[in-house]
């Protein structure tokens, strides 16, 4: 048990964290004022995302040490295979995109990359991979929504996409997710690093693809 580890990780990357939790589309998603092409066009590719997510969530739940753990990470995706998943399916809708238009796009690359990285972590059967991986994903995540500006955007789209990120179950599972690496990381220090290295690197990337010329 190392209290300060995952502490040390995003330290270690605090430039690159910051970027993303200050990015440009995270300033437009809270002030509700991003296109709604822009909205439509991460929404598609996280919805990929969350397909892979859900199989590291899985890797985690077959890995973990102990009942308790199991328990914690399985309420968990189970909220996001309903409640997560149900809000892509209202946001898709409301924002006119069919699943023709989900289907078109090919992954771009840090969908691609997020995608493959969430692969390597699961099959490595490691708790401290998938944990690694997770912090960084719903760590960062959870700290560019608590910094969302109230009131927050008048329609759903963008109001619940902050606060699916910025509630006490989310809260209190980032934090069990910490306890978590900062349990069982240090055993397998390089390859926690390594993973959470790339994870953070992935996440700013996925957000400057919003905003990448199509091509
Ligand atoms: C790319 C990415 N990273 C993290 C999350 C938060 N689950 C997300 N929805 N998408």
């Amino acid at each position: 048990m190392d209290p300060a580890f995952n502490e040390r990780l995003r330290a270690e990357h605090a430039a690159a964290w910051t970027r993303a939790v200050e990015h440009r589309f995270v300033r437009e998603l809270c002030s509700g004022r991003i296109a709604d092409a822009h909205m439509a066009r991460y929404l598609v590719q996280d919805h990929r995302f969350i397909d892979a997510f859900v199989t590291l969530l899985g890797a985690a739940i077959a890995s973990a040490d102990s009942f308790a753990a199991r328990l914690r990470l399985g309420r968990f995706a189970g909220m996001v295979c309903s409640e997560e998943n149900d809000y892509f399916l209202r946001a898709f809708e409301a924002l006119g995109v069919d699943e023709a238009a989900r289907a078109a796009p090919p992954d771009a690359a840090p969908t691609a990359g997020f995608k493959a990285l969430m692969r390597e972590a699961a099959a490595t059967r490691s708790y401290a991979a998938a944990l690694a991986v997770l912090n960084v994903a719903e760590g960062l995540y959870l700290d560019w929504a608590q910094r969302a500006p109230r009131p927050l955007p008048a329609g759903f789209v963008h109001a619940e996409w902050i606060t699916l990120h910025d509630n006490p179950f989310f809260e209190d599972f980032v934090a069990f997710l910490r306890r978590e690496l900062d349990r069982v990381g240090p055993a397998e220090e390089a390859l926690a690093r390594d993973f959470f290295a790339r994870a953070v690197a992935l996440e700013l990337a996925f957000f400057d693809a919003v905003y990448a010329e199509a091509g």
